[in-house]
């Protein structure tokens, strides 16, 4: 470290502001150039620090600090060396040669798998060299997703610690700088962001195992290691951000105000702890210039609901005023730690704190003229600044505070932050032989910061007073992320400035272009702006649980960490202007002191259990007559004010709306799908009934004409004796025949048309239509003429037939159709012989089920009857088998041979032949006859009926159209 020369001692604040004059610069200073695209900005941001420097700290020159960390050199990150496949450049961790011109440094922290809770799932975040690491979105590989980030990022930090990195290695390498710097008079800054469950609480406060202790309390270990033997008597204690004032005797705090109070139940007996409290000491120790003395203030306070509360202040309760404060000075015990608490039957007990107002510093605190003002920084006023001699006195203060702020914020949720936390540790070193000089005595801070989990309320989904909370956090965060956007900003647009104006630049008229960083738009960026735009350091820790579902909040949260790398702490730099009178930051909370009710359980191993049932009052900041808040500070935009407001009110809506909607699609989605089945299925079932319709049609159209077959043959029985007058037989049957096709003639339907016209697709495959015979039946009269003259059937020309159309005997083949539709239908043809003279004795049927059976019977027939028959009666059974419809048979004919003819078959088919029945025949011929005739008529019958005489027994098959 450089000595540096002694400034003037006109304060007592270290703080160190803008100074035309540069004096001196610490040899060997250096930007550490932490990302991507930066070193330009950075060297320029070097250029102005020169320009620019800091006012030295008083006696620095004489304050040699070593680090004594006791820590394995090896065992600190080798990543000077490392390379970053990513897109950012690493910023090696080499504190001994860094400069106060840093960026803000980024630390992230992979919390570990815990146990059997934790999902089994591979983690999404896999560490890919000391600084970068890799995320990649476990939903990318299963289906694609509209995410707002990338499926694979690479992300690029000052360092990357590892699950299994213990807390005494996470400390030396991230905080322990920080409490070099704090006992050297630097301030600086260190905040965990994360969402929740990532580990920030355990980062800061650490966990209940032996080594587990966190970064606080190590802190509190090493300063109070260190200062050993160089304690201040505390004749004057820090006022404000940087202010001290001469203490009064009852201003020090000590142990003997800690005190356990009499005769109170468990609650108190948190006090018990404080013997416990060096259970887990960190053993590391600074070495500092044994000519300073040094005394240490701890303040705690927290930011809840956009309201500053004080962790150390005692607790306002009617019950309480029976054991008023015994002394003016801050107490570090809660006075409702000293009452008895209430059953759980009994009213609640009424608790109430009061807001803190932040306010601006006094420019005599940090010995700034006029001209300067706006540079001052923030505090919270009226927050409780307690003095500390040991590092467990330190630490049970802290607890208490860790207690209240349970009570208070966290109660319904208790597993999970939701304030922010923060611990300040004021030290004020003095040179011995200065100690009564209050101008030689610097002040410096060390804020650990415990930011609450950011997260998402659509993945919450909150409510009420939850949801308030959620909103208010994630302002902030949102604030804190909107001031490095700014700040990154100013700063570039202040490099390109001076690399523009080498040599004449004006950093007045620089600053003139620069954008206000809206640090007032939230408390948390508004305590914390002293750090940015003053003297300090800034450390940021991003934890992170890659076991954890919220991939897209985790790279946020990413996202945020390297633009927070951007950032330089440049003092001056970026100060905020005086702005306007503000009313807006007074704007009316809106809801007034808010009233919660709370329950807690106190108590642990070997204590009675108890539980109290507490009503909080949060109060609001007093205001002035005005309704404003107490303040002397410079006013803010209420425009910008306003917008951010706007902002944030947008995006909760937003994040409750696309839930929503998103709700809303699902259930649409999910009706549509049922109405769709639901139409469906009624289709179906038109579909299934018009097909019925029209299968019962036809069978009804089939009955008419067997009806009309079955009249005719018995009308021609009686009237003509075929055998005797063959030569009659021709013009008679043909006037059957036209009488049985008018008979015969469909009836249109008109439901059926609509039905074919629907249907007309699936024309091919249904069954055909009535219609279809219309034609079909002309060509059978024209045929059946034919055949009065030629046709004869003769089973051995089977072969031949196909033949048939050269033969002006084939005059069905030429015979036009009337049904278009018909036409592309098979045609089937008669089979039939030209060879004249042959027998007829069957109408073959189409089907080849019944080829053999026919067949069969034919054989059968023949071989009975021994004899011809005559030409008459061959010309009659022409006539029936043109009637029989048989051509596109194949489509939908089906003959059915009665009883006898399939004992025939079977008879005759020789041994093991069975007729076996096709799916949907029926024996229509048989139910027929049983309408008609009274009785089923044999085939002897028709054996009667068309040969006259008993002897001329036949079997006969007819073809039935369904
Ligand atoms: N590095 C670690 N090693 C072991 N346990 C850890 C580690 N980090 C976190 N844990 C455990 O994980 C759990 C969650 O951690 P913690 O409470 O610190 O999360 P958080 O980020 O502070 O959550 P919230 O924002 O909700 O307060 C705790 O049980 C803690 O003990």
């Amino acid at each position: 470290m450089s000595s540096k020369p002694k400034p003037t001692a006109t304060r007592s604040s270290t703080r160190i502001k803008t100074n035309p004059a540069p004096t001196a610069t610490r040899p060997g200073s250096r930007i550490a150039v932490a990302s991507r695209a930066v070193t330009t900005e950075a060297s320029a941001a070097a250029a102005l620090k020169k320009q620019v420097p800091r006012r030295p700290l008083h006696n620095r020159a004489n304050s040699p600090v070593e680090i004594d960390t006791g820590i394995d050199k090896k065992a600190r990150p080798a990543s000077r060396n490392t390379k970053v496949p990513g897109p950012k450049s690493a910023t090696p961790i080499d504190f001994a040669h860094d400069d106060d011109r840093e960026p803000v440094k980024a630390f992230l922290r992979i919390r570990p798998r815990l146990g059997d809770g934790e999902p089994t799932s591979e983690p999404y975040l896999e560490p890919i060299s000391d600084t970068a690491v890799r995320m990649t979105d476990p939903e990318s590989s299963s289906h694609s997703r509209t995410s707002s980030a990338n499926s694979a990022s690479i992300y690029t930090f000052s360092h990357i610690f590892p699950p299994h990195t213990q807390q005494s290695e996470f400390f030396n390498n991230t905080t322990l700088p920080l409490v070099k710097d704090v006992l050297e008079g630097q301030s600086g800054l260190l905040f965990t962001y994360g969402v929740t469950n990532s580990g920030k609480t355990y980062t800061i406060q650490g966990g209940s195992e032996e080594g587990s202790a966190g970064i606080l309390p190590r802190t509190l270990d090493v300063i109070f290691n260190s200062i050993e033997g160089l304690h201040g008597d505390g004749k004057y204690h820090p006022v404000r951000l940087n202010g001290i004032e001469l203490a009064d005797d009852s201003s020090s705090s000590g142990r003997s105000q800690v005190s356990k109070p009499h005769g109170v139940p468990a609650l108190a007996d948190i006090l018990d702890d404080l013997d416990d409290a060096g259970m887990d000491i960190d053993s590391t120790t600074l070495k500092l210039d044994r000519n300073h003395e040094y005394t240490v203030w701890l303040s705690y306070s927290e930011v809840y609901n956009e309201k500053v509360y004080d962790l150390f202040a005692s607790v306002d309760s009617p019950e309480s005023s029976c054991q008023p404060s015994q002394s003016a000075v801050p107490r570090p015990t809660s006075t409702f730690l000293n009452i008895p608490l209430p059953s759980s039957q009994s009213h609640p007990l009424l608790l109430t704190r009061k807001a803190l107002p932040v306010k601006s510093s006094p420019l005599s605190d940090s010995g700034l003229s006029g001209s300067e003002a706006g540079s001052a920084g923030k505090y919270v006023a009226g927050l409780r600044q307690i003095r500390v001699k040991s590092a467990a006195e330190a630490k049970a203060l802290l607890k208490l505070g860790q207690m209240h702020r349970r009570v208070f914020g966290t109660l319904a949720n208790s597993q999970s932050s939701r304030s922010h936390a923060l611990v300040t540790i004021k030290v004020l070193r003095v040179h011995r032989g200065e100690r009564n000089d209050p101008s030689s005595i610097q002040t410096s801070r060390l804020t650990l910061v415990d930011l609450a989990g950011s997260e998402r309320t659509k993945h919450t989904h909150t409510s009420g007073d939850r949801l308030r909370e959620a909103g208010n956090i994630n302002k902030s965060l949102m604030v804190l992320g909107q001031c490095m956007e700014t700040l990154r900003t100013n700063q570039r647009t202040l490099a390109r400035s001076l690399g523009t104006t080498a040599g004449r630049m004006d950093t007045r008229d620089v600053k003139k272009g620069l954008a206000v960083v809206p640090f007032r738009h939230s408390k948390l960026t508004e305590i914390l702006m002293d750090y940015f735009v003053g003297e300090g350091k800034a450390v940021m820790i991003v934890n992170v649980n890659p076991y954890d579902t919220g991939f897209d909040e985790n790279s946020h949260v990413m996202r945020f960490s390297s633009l927070a790398r951007d950032v330089y702490t440049a003092p001056a730099a970026a100060a905020p202007r005086a702005l306007p009178s503000v009313k807006d930051r007074n704007r009316p909370s809106g809801v007034g002191p808010h009233r919660r009710k709370v329950t807690i359980s106190m108590g642990g191993a070997g204590r009675k259990a108890s539980e109290a049932h507490l009503e909080v009052l949060e109060e609001d900041e007093e205001h002035d007559e005005d309704g404003h808040e107490e303040d002397d500070d410079g006013p803010i935009n209420p425009l910008v004010d306003a917008l951010f407001d706007e902002i944030e009110r947008l995006r909760t809506q937003a994040s409750h709306t696309l839930y929503e909607v998103e709700m809303r699609c699902a259930l649409v989605e999910a009706e549509t799908r049922e109405e769709v089945m639901e139409e469906m299925e009624e289709r179906m079932h038109d579909m299934e009934k018009m097909f019925k319709r029209r299968l019962m049609k036809e069978v009804e159209q089939n009955e008419k004409m067997m009806d009309a077959k079955i009249d005719m043959l018995n009308r021609s029985k009686m009237r003509h004796p075929l055998v005797d007058h063959p030569d009659e037989g021709g013009e008679t049957d043909e006037h059957m025949q036209d009488e049985f096709e008018e008979q015969e003639e469909p009836e249109e339907d008109p439901n059926e048309s609509d039905d074919a016209e629907t249907y007309k697709s699936s024309e091919s495959s249904r069954s055909p239509s009535p219609l279809a015979g219309k034609g079909q039946k002309k060509i059978k009269r024209g045929t059946t003429r034919a055949n009065n003259r030629v046709v004869h059937s003769d089973f051995a020309d089977e072969d031949t037939f196909d033949q048939r159309s050269d033969g002006d005997d084939w005059q069905m083949d030429t015979a036009p159709s009337q049904s278009d539709s018909r036409e592309e239908l098979p045609r089937q043809p008669v089979r039939a012989s030209r060879a004249s003279g042959k027998k007829h004795d069957f109408v073959e049927a189409p089907s080849p089920i019944f080829e053999v059976d026919v067949k069969a019977g034919k054989m059968a027939a023949k071989r009975k009857s021994g004899r011809e028959p005559s030409d008459k009666l061959s010309s009659l059974q022409e006539t029936l088998e043109s009637l029989s419809l048989q051509e596109n048979a194949r489509d939908s004919t089906v003959v059915v041979p009665n009883k006898k003819a399939r004992q025939d078959a079977v008879t005759h088919g020789g041994e093991g032949q069975q007729h076996v029945s096709q799916k949907g025949e029926v024996d229509t011929v048989k139910k027929k006859k049983k309408r008609q005739l009274g009785r089923a008529p044999t085939d002897e019958d028709m054996a009667t009926i068309l040969l006259g005489t008993s002897q001329d027994k036949k079997p006969l098959r007819r073809s039935v159209r369904h």
